[in-house]
């Protein structure tokens, strides 16, 4: 592993590390912000994982969201991995589109050529990052939580109801929380899992919910001036999903707010808060 970055933050340290990844079988970059050790001591701290959306990296989040000033009031760890494989040999959609390919890895496990090499990024944040995090950085592996946005927010979501035991808290901001009844969802699932369905409900956060509610309360964040809300978000479908699944959850149907990081900047202290106070 090695640090590319590291700068001091809000007594803190926000650094971003590559190192060469089993799952997605390329060089990957996580960033890592770690509390003040002269106000916290050297831990271990609870960690979070956030997840972001279609087009970031692991910049987006630790330039935009201001998470760092909360996680380090609280003593909190945040990882915030990039959103899919990288490099020369890379596949990535043959259109240049956005919504899928670099960028645009879903949290799945692609089982079709010619994704499947590299686009692993559930076998990366659920099993290799966790790992890797538990070795180098001073974090407690019992109170690890998962958060995320948009494509992110899908992401924690389904990895945290396939995996309560070790992401034990979960939110999100503007989930696409039914990717098979979506258009983003639908070019994704499709193409990194096949014409199957029955694929597809594997990380269907609607479906999972369904199937395998965890006893844990998850908080989502919408704004009502979100451009995707109808066509590609649909958060009523997983809170109906849900309230019958028995599932402890908080929709926030947030007013006026868009789908961007000014949103998330907007309420980030209040979910670092209720993981903080949960984990
Ligand atoms: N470029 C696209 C929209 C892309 C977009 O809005 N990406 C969001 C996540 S969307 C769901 O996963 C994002 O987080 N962008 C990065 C940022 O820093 O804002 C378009 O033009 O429609």
């Amino acid at each position: 592993m090695k640090e590319l970055s590291a700068t001091k933050t809000f007594g803190g340290t926000q650094s971003v590390y590559s190192h060469q990844s089993e799952a997605c079988g390329c060089e990957m970059r996580f960033a890592v912000f770690t509390p003040s050790k002269a106000k916290h001591g050297d831990g271990p701290f609870p960690a979070l994982f956030w997840l972001s959306g279609l087009t970031c990296t692991e910049e987006n989040f630790i330039s935009k969201a201001g998470a760092q000033r909360m996680a380090a009031e609280l003593g909190v760890v945040i990882i915030a991995p990039d959103t899919s494989p990288r490099g020369e040999n890379v596949p990535d959609d043959p259109d240049g589109a956005y919504d899928f390919g670099l960028g645009a890895g879903f949290y799945v496990n692609a089982q079709q050529e010619p994704w499947s090499q590299n686009y692993n990024m559930y076998e990366y944040v659920a099993r290799e990052l966790p790992t890797i995090v538990k070795k180098s950085f001073p974090v407690d592996p019992e109170r690890f939580g998962i958060f995320g946005h948009s494509m992110g927010g899908h992401g924690a979501l389904t990895i945290h109801l396939k995996n309560p035991e070790i992401f034990k808290t979960c939110s999100a901001f503007s989930p696409i929380v039914a990717p098979s009844q979506v258009p983003w969802g639908i070019k994704a699932l499709s193409n990194y899992l096949g014409p199957d369905e029955a694929a597809w409900a594997e990380y269907d956060a609607s479906v999972l919910v369904s199937r395998i509610p965890s006893k844990a309360e998850i908080l989502i964040d919408q704004g009502t001036a979100d451009n995707f809300l109808v066509e590609q978000l649909k958060p009523e479908i997983f809170a109906a999903a849900a309230e019958r699944a028995g599932q402890p959850h908080t929709l926030r149907m947030q007013e006026g707010y868009d789908h961007s990081y000014y949103f998330i900047a907007s309420f980030i202290d209040d979910h670092i808060r209720w993981h903080s106070e949960r984990l």
